[in-house]
């Protein structure tokens, strides 16, 4: 017999529509257990889908999403609605090679109206769905569910701005609020959303004191009584919630609603459903992080994503470690130990997050030097600008973010940092393909994103003895620098102490050679120096070198090598369009260098998610598949 009964007879979720609230309690349970069970597995976001199981049986009891549409923000959180949307079979391919997404994508199921990866988007999409709407006459509620985290953007509130002014119908904005983002949420919103938690008894008295304000027998209401009326009413609301913030930008604020318990959960959607016919609706459902999951519950954070695990002890399965040969540091763990040491010696370091405090490393950091650390909550934009106000007081701020959100600060690296110079230090940690989490997370545009910056540094280390050096050298430059590494482990090279600045500007020889300049950065330098270890063996003689700086790029270096081979290879873990391959390109036009050249990088497609040895060789940049096309691309050559 099935472990998951009710579950597995949902063909359609339509289904759920004619539910009973005990049915609905228990495929909660069931779903939830399922995931328990599958994520063990496979792994995979964990406590914030336990978070959102009551939330989504509700929502599909309400909605028909084939109809309505919903945008989940970030997606992270929606294993829920993947499961009571036909892929519960599906599940066990979750983050694989070909398999579901981890988030919500378009092209994978019509119930995924919008796809996403990035925070704080969904109120704008869900918006822009119902404006549609409206211009073309179709009837479909709109659903955004966004965590409090990602309400800390201000994307979000640019959404809620303009919804709110529209007096959007048929719109709601549901508030997951589980008092978390990765880490434990930051800023005074989630003050204001916890004094709501704890003011709700306003909400309770409202109904009835605007039933008694409107029942007033409109003859005999003189204006101004009506007025005072009013008045009385906000009085009242602000003496009991001050600041009802939600309200006061047009939205009507039910809530906040336990999101555990099943009848309050559907009780709220049915009243949110009939005051979304006159406007937009905010409803407040407060959740918590691994819910029904005790070691979850008791450490959200370590929980958020992980690996396989055993559920019954809550044990992470780790591969058993090797005495001979220890697991060398992550590239996180080494930036963020440079940066809390070289902070030591230097109280003008400071450090900056946009939400990924454990995932930059910069946890290391903030105990170590409390004062000088900032999360900002999921704002890269603003995390840039406040940088750059700390650097124009003389500080030497190190903004750490993930290579794929430094995409959100574009304007702001150029307009606030770079044209005006500021010391300003990027740490861009997950360049590169960074596997399950796929193309929404892929840090492969930010060589081509930041090569363009005008007065900007841009490097990315061989090993991490060289990040420890480029962080350094970015710090003391006194220019606006950047470095990106990948995710993951090092390669277990000895680290110099103490860490000493690059000259900026020059490139390494490693290997000299008359037939081939293979030229690398970052993660490809490991594979050019085996490859031509392997091609020398075959004959063919290759110079190497370790580019180190993408931005200014050590032409001397370059073009002297390049004229004394016949042809050139490049070789980079980025997107090709843009890139560091690019500026090679680039440079030897510029420079009438005459030479063949092979660009080895991501060419201009979307690289989907899974394991990220697979997905590295499907480019072509494997050691295997390096092989393989260098190896072409010399048999073409006039000898
Ligand atoms: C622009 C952007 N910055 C950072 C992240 C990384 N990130 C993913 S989920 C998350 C926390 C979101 O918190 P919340 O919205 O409250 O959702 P919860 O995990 O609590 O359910 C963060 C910071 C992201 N996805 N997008
Ligand atoms: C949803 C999201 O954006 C993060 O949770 C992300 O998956 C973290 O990735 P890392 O595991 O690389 O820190
Ligand atoms: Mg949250």
């Amino acid at each position: 017999m099935s472990r998951y009964p009710l579950l597995d007879s949902v063909a359609a979720p339509q289904q759920i529509h004619h539910f009973s609230l005990v049915q609905m309690e228990q495929l909660a349970q069931e779903v939830r257990d399922f995931i328990i069970a599958s994520v063990s597995e496979t792994g995979g976001h964990f406590s914030s889908n336990l978070g959102t199981v009551e939330l989504t049986v509700g929502l599909m009891h309400h909605f028909d999403f084939l109809v309505d549409r919903i945008v989940w923000d970030v997606g992270h959180q929606a294993y829920p609605f993947k499961i009571l949307t036909g892929r519960k079979d599906r599940f066990s391919t979750l983050r694989k090679h070909n398999g579901l997404s981890g988030f919500l994508k378009r092209e994978e199921s019509p119930y995924d109206h919008f796809g996403a990866g990035h925070a704080s988007t969904s109120i704008s999409a869900a918006l822009g769905m119902a404006k549609a709407r409206d211009l073309t006459g179709q009837d479909y509620a709109c659903v955004a569910v966004i965590g409090d985290g990602s309400m800390t953007a201000g994307m979000a509130f640019e959404g809620l701005n303009q919804a709110g002014f529209l007096e959007t119908r048929k719109f709601m904005v549901i508030l997951n609020d589980n008092d978390m983002s990765i880490n434990p949420n930051v800023g005074s919103l989630q003050g204001y959303l916890n004094q709501m938690i704890s003011g709700q008894y306003y909400n309770r008295w409202r109904d009835r004191i605007e039933h008694a304000i409107k029942t007033i027998p409109v003859a005999s209401v003189s204006r101004r009584l009506a007025k005072a009326a009013k008045w009385s009413e906000e009085s009242f609301k602000r003496i009991a919630v001050p600041g009802l913030l939600f309200e006061d930008l047009g939205f009507r604020y039910i809530g906040p609603v336990n999101g555990h318990d099943v009848a309050a959960v559907l009780r709220a959607l049915r009243e949110a459903k009939e005051r979304m016919a006159e406007g937009p609706v905010l409803l407040h459902v407060q959740t918590q992080k691994g819910h029904g999951y005790d070691p979850a519950v008791k450490d959200p954070l370590k929980w958020h994503g992980v690996t396989a695990f055993d559920r019954e002890s809550g044990e992470i399965i780790k591969p058993a470690p090797d005495p001979a040969k220890p697991a060398p540091p992550s590239y996180t763990a080494v930036f963020g130990n440079t940066l809390t040491e070289l902070a030591r010696r230097d109280e003008k370091i400071v450090g900056i997050t946009a939400a990924m405090l454990d995932g930059t490393g910069l946890n290391l950091f903030q105990k170590a030097h409390p004062a000088r650390c900032f999360d900002v909550g999921i704002a890269e934009q603003h995390a840039v600008t406040f940088a750059a106000g700390l650097a124009c007081q003389g500080l030497r701020p190190v903004a750490a973010i993930y290579s794929t959100f430094l995409q959100r600060g574009f304007d702001q690296v150029l307009h606030d940092v770079c044209l005006q110079n500021l010391p300003v230090t990027f740490a861009m940690d997950r360049g590169g393909i960074v596997g399950a989490d796929g193309p929404t997370h892929h840090g492969l545009y930010d060589l081509a994103y930041l090569r363009c910056m005008p007065n900007l540094i841009l490097m990315a280390p061989k090993d991490e003895n060289e990040l420890r050096r480029m962080l350094f050298t970015a710090i003391y430059s006194n220019r606006p620098a950047a470095l990106r590494y990948p995710r993951g482990n090092a390669l277990g090279v000895p680290l110099e102490d103490p860490v000493t600045a690059l000259p900026i500007g020059k490139g390494e020889l490693l290997r000299e050679g008359r037939d081939l300049l293979l030229v690398a950065v970052g993660t490809l330098v490991a594979s050019a120096t085996a490859l031509a270890e392997r091609l020398a063996g075959e004959g063919l003689d290759c110079a190497v070198i370790n580019a180190r700086f993408i931005k200014p790029l050590d032409e001397q270096l370059i073009g002297q090598w390049a004229r004394h081979t016949r042809a050139v290879v490049a070789l980079e873990e980025g997107c090709a369009p843009g890139g560091f391959t690019g500026a090679i390109a680039e440079f030897l036009a510029d420079q009438g260098i005459a030479r063949p050249l092979l660009r080895c990088a991501v060419p201009d497609h979307i690289v989907h998610h899974g394991d990220h040895a697979r997905l590295l060789d499907e480019e072509g940049l494997s050691p295997r598949a390096l092989y393989d096309r260098v190896k072409a691309f010399a048999a073409e050559l006039r000898p």
